[in-house]
Order: structure tokens, then sequence, then C-alpha cells
């Protein structure tokens, strides 16, 4: 007889808390089982194995669901590191390793396969008709379409191996011909770079390259030298929608053995990419923040573009930082790790300061000098729908030379406050007491923090008044404004509410590259956006998000406000930006002005130290929930009592959440061990929901 025990998830019980079972088959460290608990069945994955058991009555396992566990040994040991590092619990790290369906079933949609033409290297002689043929061919191209053509000379070219056949899931991207087998002869910088990181014995290296300096080239060229050794190279990106023409360079350069992991797929799609990675039948990964968990064998080389990026940070439990993950791995696998940004995040780059990390450096662009940034004072500007004058001149030189021009406008939908304007109320979420905005084309009100939509009411809760102040604006708004403003110009906007259908990031940006003049949105076109024909960018409302004064507004806004103007002027023309602000002089606008991320840095660094803030301290955040928000504060204030040996904020009273008051006590230590030890006290004494955030980007969310 077997005695397992087995990590369930349930409110009841406290963190890591495991239960013993009997079972008579054979079952291994990491296999989900069935059990039953109280009055239901749940499924929980067995922690430890014995054949002895000192209990009186053990309930026996109802079901082994896998004959062999799913986790290999290494992610075995990274789930239980996870749950010590970011106390949290161990069944929810196993459980994000996983992908959603681990066995496909037959509910699940199978991925439909399709087959693509490649251009092969095919040898002997072809006809002068079969040459024509195959010289009108623009590679990669899909085999039916060819096979409609002529079905006889394609089976011919296929027989001779001028066209090669690959399998792909339907509607995945195929890398555009125009990147094919491409690669470019280094700049003495990239080569630079490209040798150090090779030729080091180091281990961690921040790449810091000023925009468009062709930090993915540099990528490319690591990957390859280790793909030729023979390991695996996980290559990790922000958010893929985002990164079309990344992914096809990826692929035009490495062909078949790359998978693509990210949250667009679905389950059976993610289930397949994950199987492909188990079973060694790809070398390289590129993927988001949960690729980072793959199931690699031998793993060579992580990079990680934009590592200072906030998707990088799971917001949900466990609250994990992929970048800890990253250092974790490559150190099991003993391989390189390449962090790499434009504006890396002070803490890496502080480690970088301390010779911790290797810095290495691209401080050019390719072909062009950096943009030309204008910082426009709002407060002296004649301003047409929150446009400035100076910005208007600007996009229309632009649509006359027939190039492009970015937008960013930090708020999506059309007003974002409605305020009403003869008692000032301000309409809010009943469940988390913030702004509603205005949404006009579905005609309805809508929470950005928890998505709850509202009918449209034209009538203030308060004062039963009709008329709301018209000042803000968010992009739904901005778009209709431009499109008055500009009738003739081709505006796509980007926004939460334009992507919400699979592949949309995709298909809005290849439609700007095509034909569009203005791309507006929210941050999302700030982010790695790589267009030639992109010559001027205008950023609406620079100083929103110094507003928050949380910790790392300041680096959120210098990182924004820096990306954002990187778009423009990559590869031609010399580009040009027009930040909007009422604080010209704040000294995150001066870095910007002057590119300056050496000087925000030691400013910022300034800052953080009088203020005792990361990466001066280690921090973490405790937020107690209840309806009663009485019940909450006394929660807060018990752990507070046990918290002697940190420095603690709070607690206080922050936004509600689903009905729930909450409160929050922010912890503080200077040294990593003791916020640690503390935390794991406070956690193990108070049972109940406590939402843990250790080494939060943010203080407010
Ligand atoms: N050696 C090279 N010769 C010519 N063009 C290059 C070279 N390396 C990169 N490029 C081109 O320069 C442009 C910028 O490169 P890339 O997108 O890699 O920049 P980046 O450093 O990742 O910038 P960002 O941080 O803004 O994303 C791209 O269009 C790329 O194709
Ligand atoms: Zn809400």
């Amino acid at each position: 007889m077997n005695y397992v025990q087995v990590y369930i998830e349930h409110n009841s019980l406290s963190l890591n808390q495991t239960f013993t079972y009997q079972t008579e088959q054979d079952v291994s460290v990491g296999c989900r089982v069935k059990v039953p608990f109280g009055h239901q069945t749940l499924i929980g994955f067995v922690d430890s194995i014995s054949n002895q058991c000192d209990l009186d009555t053990v309930k026996s396992v109802l079901e082994v669901l896998d004959p062999k566990p799913l986790l290999n040994v290494e992610l075995l040991d990274l789930a239980s590191w996870m749950s010590d590092y970011y106390v949290t619990s161990k069944i929810s790290c196993l459980k994000t390793m996983l992908p959603p369906a681990l066995k496909p079933s037959s509910s699940h949609t199978h991925v439909i396969y399709e087959q693509w033409a490649m251009k092969g290297n095919g040898s002997g002689s072809l006809t002068p008709k079969q040459t024509t043929f195959l010289a009108s061919i623009s590679f990669p191209c899909k085999l039916s379409q060819l096979r409609k053509q002529s079905r006889t000379m394609t089976q011919r070219l296929i027989d001779q191996g001028y066209i090669a056949i690959e399998q792909r899931p339907k509607g995945m991207s195929m890398p555009a011909s125009l990147h094919e087998n491409h690669s470019f002869t280094l700049t003495s910088e990239q080569k630079q770079a490209v040798l150090i990181i090779s030729k080091s014995n180091d281990t961690v290296f921040l790449l810091h390259g000023v925009t468009g300096s062709g930090k993915t080239e540099v990528f490319l060229q690591l990957a390859q030298q280790v793909l030729s050794s023979g390991k695996q190279v996980l290559f990790l990106v922000p958010e893929i929608g985002l990164t079309p023409m990344m992914i096809n360079q990826v692929s035009a350069r490495f062909g078949k053995r790359i998978a693509i992991y990210h949250s667009q797929l679905n389950a059976q799609e993610k289930y397949d990419q994950y199987r492909l990675v188990k079973e060694h039948k790809v070398d390289i990964v590129v993927g988001t923040r949960s690729a980072v968990f793959m199931p690699f064998s031998d793993l060579g080389l992580i990079l990680m573009d934009e590592e200072h990026d906030s998707s990088y940070k799971q917001e949900n439990m466990p609250r994990y930082h992929t970048r800890d993950i990253v250092k974790w791995r490559a150190n099991y696998h003993g391989c390189k790790v390449v962090l790499a940004s434009a504006t890396p995040s002070l803490e890496s780059y502080a480690r970088a300061y301390k010779g911790v990390y290797h810095l290495v450096t691209l401080t050019h662009r390719i072909s062009v000098s950096m943009p030309m940034i204008h910082l426009v004072d709002m407060k002296t500007q004649k301003t047409h729908f929150g446009l400035s004058q100076d910005l208007l001149d600007a996009i229309s030189i632009r649509l006359n030379r027939r190039e492009q021009t970015i937008l960013l406008l930090n708020r999506r939908g059309y007003l974002p406050i409605m305020r009403c304007m003869d008692c000032g109320q301000i309409m809010t979420c009943p469940d988390c007491g913030l702004a509603l905005s205005y949404h006009k084309k579905d005609h309805q009100l809508m929470c950005h923090c928890c998505g709850r939509t509202f009918p449209y009411a034209n009538t203030c809760p308060s004062c039963g008044g009709h008329h709301f102040y018209q000042s803000s604006m968010g992009t739904e708004k901005l778009e209709e404004q431009l499109q008055t403003l500009f009738p003739s110009a081709h505006i796509i906007r980007m926004d939460a509410d334009t992507t919400r259908k699979k592949r949309a990031h995709q298909k809005l940006l290849s439609e700007f590259e095509r034909s569009g003049d203005i791309l507006l949105g929210t941050q999302m076109v700030a982010k790695g956006l790589d267009f030639a024909r992109v010559s001027l960018v205008g950023i609406i409302n620079a100083d929103s998000g110094l507003a928050r004064l949380d910790f790392s507004s300041n680096e959120l806004t210098y990182d924004l406000l820096e990306q954002a103007s990187g778009r423009s002027g990559r590869q031609s023309q010399q580009g040009e930006v027009f930040i909007q602000t009422f604080d010209p002089n704040q000294y995150v606008m001066r870095c910007v002005l002057h590119h300056d991320y050496q000087r925000f840095f030691k400013q910022e660094m300034q800052f953080r130290h009088l203020g005792m803030y990361p990466p001066y301290v280690y921090m973490c955040t405790l937020i107690f929930s209840d309806v009663d928000s009485n019940k909450a504060m006394k929660k807060a204030s018990q752990a507070k009592k046990l918290a002697l040996s940190v420095k603690v904020l709070g607690p206080v009273e922050i936004s509600m959440r689903q009905k729930k008051a909450r409160c929050r006590l922010v912890l503080k230590a200077k040294d990593q061990k003791t916020l640690h030890d503390c935390v794991w006290k406070i956690a193990k004494a108070m049972k109940g929901n406590i939402d843990i955030n250790m080494y939060p980007m943010l203080l407010e969310e």
C-alpha cells in the first residue's frame, strides 16, 4: 500500500497543507490524483509517497490521473522554490506551469494544419515552363494555391526539392518572404556585443541598447550559435500580438524547429506546442511570460526582450516575475541569460551598475540618429480638441509627405471620467469605487478596473443633472476628432477595445503598414513596433502617469515616453517626437528630451534612496479584504503586530474589489531574508485569504 501526501487547493486550508490518502496503484511525485475531500471530489498533486502511515483512518485515492508525472524533476523543484520565494501556494505554482489542457480531450477544438510551400534547395533539370512557374512563386505561400494553378508542375517541383512543404497550424503567421533567411552584416557595436556575450564566462547580461539599435539581430546571432551546438533557446517577448515582425524574423531564420507559445493560443494549440518541446522536437521557443515554464531538457540560452515590461510580472496567484524564473532556470541548466531593453528596469540596471550583471551597451541607431524631441508646453499652447498646434502641423506635414504618424493616448474609451457639471459628482463603479468611462460605440459605461459595464444613463445619480464635463478624452474620442480634422487620412485605432479578437493586433498593424496614415492608441503603440515610414510620434497626455504618485510612477513614465519616442525615424528618415506636457521642466521630461537614461537612472535612484524604496529595499504588500471594512482593518492590524523585524507602512484602506473593502500593509526590509521570513511568519499565523505580493512593481494596481 502506498500512502501519498496530496496538495489540494481549498479556501479553508492554510498555505501548502497536505493530506494523506492511500492507494494500491502505481503513483509518483507530481502526478495528479482525484481524491475525496469532505463532500467534494477534488484534484490534487502528489507531494510525497511513503509505505507507512500512523493515522487511524486514511481515505483512498479515487483515481490516479497521470501514469507518469507531468512535470520533470527540474520543474517540480522550481515549483517548490517559487512557493517558498513568493510565499504562495505550491499547488498554484504547479498549475501555472502546465498548459490548460494536459490531455487533449474530445471537447477541445483541434488544430487544423495547413501545408505551406517554402523555397527548397532543389536540384535537377526543369523544363522552361517549370522554370517560369517556379520563378513566379512568391514564397512562402499556401500549397493549395499552387496546386490550383498547376497540380502537376507543383508536384514535380516538390519531387525535385524546389518546393519544401511545411505544416503549420491554420491561422499561424508565416514568415514574410521579405525577411527570408536574411541576416544583416552586423555593425561594429553589434559585433562587439555578440562577441562579449558569447566569450564571457559571466551568466547574466544586460544588453542596454537605445531604441532601434538592432538588439534583435544580436539576439538572433547568439541564438544561432547556441542552436548549432545542439542546445535549446528560450526567447521571451512581452506581448506576442505586438511582435509579429519579430516572430517572422525568428521563424524565417530558424524554420521548423521553433515553437511559439502565448496566451492567445487555445488549449489544444498550447498543448501541442508544449509537447513539441517536451519531446525535443523543437530547439527554440518564442513566447510570452508562460513560456518560461516550457519543459526544456537542454537549455543553452535565455533571451528576454524588453525586460522592463510589466507584463513579465503575473498579477494573480502565483505573483511571480518572469526574470526571477529565468535566472533560476539558467542556473539549473548552467546557461546564459541576456536581458535586453532600451529602458532597463531600475532593478536590473542597478545590478549591472554594481557588476552583478554584465552590462553590454549599444549606443547608436543603425543608420540614423535618435529622434528629435519637442516638449510642448500645454500651458501656453493653443489647442484643438486637446491637440497642440505644433503637433497638428507636424501631422499635416507627414500626411503630405505620405509618411506615417503614431499617436499615444494612454486612456481608452470616449470620456474617461463622467463628472456632473451641476454637482461635480463622478460616476463610479459600485464594486471598485473607481471612475467609470463612457464608451460611445457600445453606448455604455465601463469600469476599467473590473471590466463591469452599465447601460449609459445621461443622468447624474446624485443630483439628476444631465450635463457632463467634456474636458478629458479617451482614444475613441481622439479618433473621432482626428477624423474631423483630417478627413482623408486613414486612421487606425489600437487599444483594448479594438483588439479583443484573436489576431486583431496583427491585422491592425499590417493594415497600418500597408495603407495607414495615423496609428493611434494606448501604450500598445509604444512597444516594439518597427515601421520604416513612421517619422512622427505624438504623445498626447504625457503627464498622466506621473499623477499616480506610486513609487514607480516616474520609472513607468520614463519607459513609456522613451519607448514611444523610439518608434519614430528608425530606419532612414530622421524622426521627430512631440510630447504634450503641462510640466516640461519635470525631470522625467528633461531626461526623455535628451534620451538620457543614465541621468534618469541616477536621479531616480536618489529618490528611491530617500524614500526607502526598491531597489534599495526589498518590499512586499499584503492586502486584506472583507465585505466589512472594519474587519479588513482589524486583520491588517493583527498582521502588523507580527511584523516586528521590518518597516511597516499602513494599514491604509485602498479601493474596493468585488464589493469588498481592502486594507493594505507595505513591508520593507534592507535584507531579503528578513522580509521573506517575516512574510512567512504572517502567512502561517493568519489563515484565510491574504493577497501577498512579494516584490511588487506598483503599490496601486
Ligand atoms: N546590422 C544591421 N544593418 C542594417 N539594419 C539593421 C541591422 N541590425 C538591425 N537592423 C534594422 O534596424 C531596425 C531596428 O532594429 P531592432 O528592431 O532590432 O531594434 P531594437 O534595438 O530592438 O529597438 P527597440 O528597443 O526600439 O525595439 C530594424 O528595422 C532592423 O531590421
Ligand atoms: Zn469595477
